[in-house]
């Protein structure tokens, strides 16, 4: 079944077509990957799915009905989470407040409820932190539970904002550029995470990514996009193959 379908979707800016008639599906339960060169259209063609562009044609839909004139709050309600290449964590909160921030977000605790209904409140916080300790400790982040996001290296910073994604129980994940700045270390334990969250936790990843060995690791269907169009689109072995995309981008370096 196809959770995602993006349908003929173009997105100019003045004159400029970042992005030019760009459909493909994306599987239900498939670890998807778009790949292409600097200024392609990827990060482009993430924020109309999430909301924060509104495609100047085309469709956006998401189990069978229309997105694409969502607000990012509104699409996020829908089942669609992202991280973004530059990290937008609450830098002087904590690890587990992080987390704690967007589970609070579903608690339906209200303000009065503070006065009104003090055990009730008490109730829930206990459980918001032990679902934020539970989805700690699968990434990895227990031992960094009490440090401010601010001092956390940046591979834990990455871990953490995937997790804070996870916390909106989204059923598509869209990772913008996850492992740049990453070792080889933390990008292995990145392919780990990126697996359980489809294995274990059923959520579709669609996954933007310069990191050519991470995407044939993890991907099943890898769409390749150029000057603000699809190229083409198959398997991670297809494409390593194809010789447009070989000569269009990777100067041969598969
Ligand atoms: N808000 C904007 N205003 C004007 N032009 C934009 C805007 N956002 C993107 N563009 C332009 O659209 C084109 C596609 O950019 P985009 O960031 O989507 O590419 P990308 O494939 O994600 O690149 P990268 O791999 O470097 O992140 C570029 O020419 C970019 O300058």
């Amino acid at each position: 079944m196809e959770l995602l379908q993006i349908k003929q979707v173009s997105r100019e800016f003045g004159g400029l077509k970042a992005i030019q008639d760009v459909s493909f599906p994306v599987r239900q339960g498939s670890i998807h990957g778009v790949i292409g060169p600097n200024g392609s259209g990827k990060t482009t063609l993430f924020n109309v799915i999430s909301g924060y562009y509104k495609p100047t044609q085309g469709e956006v839909w998401f189990e069978n009905k229309p997105i694409h004139a969502l607000s990012p709050f509104q699409v996020n309600r829908a089942g669609l989470a992202r991280t973004f290449q530059n990290l937008r964590l609450f830098k002087k909160m904590t690890v587990l407040e992080n987390v704690c921030a967007v589970l609070d977000r579903e608690s339906g605790i209200r303000i009065w409820d503070y006065v009104v209904a003090p055990k009730r409140v008490f109730r829930i916080e206990k459980e918001t932190i032990r679902k934020a300790e539970a989805l700690l400790e699968v990434f990895d982040l227990l031992e960094w539970r009490d440090f401010l996001a601010e001092n956390l290296p940046y591979g834990v910073q990455k871990r953490l904002e995937i997790a804070r994604a996870l916390a909106t129980h989204p059923k598509l994940l869209l990772l913008d550029e996850p492992a740049a700045g990453l070792n080889h270390t933390e990008t292995d334990e990145l392919a780990r995470i990126i697996r359980y969250i489809r294995d274990e936790r059923g959520i579709t990843v669609l996954v933007i990514e310069h990191d050519m060995k991470l995407m044939m690791t993890i991907c099943e269907t890898i769409t390749v996009m150029n000057e603000g169009m699809v190229l083409t689109e198959g398997t991670p072995n297809q494409v390593s193959k194809n010789k447009q995309v070989i000569t269009a981008y990777l100067g041969g370096e598969w």
